[in-house]
């Protein structure tokens, strides 16, 4: 049977070790080691999903606020890219498929949600050009990750552990 991570990649069009070359370095150090390019890019992505012309895209989100929203994807993202836990200390492990079961995360959707992250990765000054690259290979893997899981989820409770979430190898 095709693992998550196999669609991922195939629905996704990026290989899995492009999508972890988030991991060979510390990204978080790599930007200044601190929260706020990651504040940036949240505030930045946000912005364009709430203001979505899009309305059926607007509407996924439209049962939290915004301001959650942001402190949400901003301390997964720091954790994710090698700084502190803040993630995981105030929500818990992150469990990506999981929390998004709630969420329709079909193929349409995880182009609209691409389309805004690579627009407000193109538009955040504090991330440089390299990292932009390495970090959109990982949304685009982990949103293709995120579309099958939302799949197999309708079938079955169990979900496994995935690489999206923590650097530490996959059991
Ligand atoms: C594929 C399309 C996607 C859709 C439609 C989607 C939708 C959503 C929605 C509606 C929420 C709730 C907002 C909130 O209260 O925080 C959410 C939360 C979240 N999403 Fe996504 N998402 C997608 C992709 C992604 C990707 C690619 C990532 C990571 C790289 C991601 C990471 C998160 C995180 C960390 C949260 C916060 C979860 C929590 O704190 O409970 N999402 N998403």
């Amino acid at each position: 049977m095709q693992s998550l991570q196999d669609k991922a990649s195939e629905w996704s069009g990026v290989a899995a070790a492009d999508a972890f070359a988030i991991d060979e370095v510390n990204v978080f150090e790599a930007l200044g080691g601190t929260p706020q390019p990651f504040v940036d890019l949240s505030t930045n992505f946000y912005t364009r999903v709430y203001e979505d012309e899009e309305e059926w895209f607007r509407e996924i989100f439209s049962g939290s606020k915004k301001e959650d929203a942001i402190q949400n994807q901003y301390e997964f993202l720091v954790q994710r890219m090698g700084g502190p836990p803040l993630f995981s200390q105030r929500r818990g492990h992150p469990a990506l498929i999981g929390r998004h079961r709630p969420f329709p995360v079909t193929h349409r959707a995880a182009e609209r949600w691409l389309h805004h992250m690579q627009q407000a990765l193109e538009t955040t000054q504090s991330i440089n050009p390299d990292t932009k690259t390495k970090m959109m290979n990982f949304f685009r893997h982990t949103a293709y990750f995120l579309v099958a899981g939302n799949e197999m989820t309708r079938q079955t409770q169990s979900v496994p552990p995935c690489k999206h979430a923590t650097n530490k190898p996959a059991e």
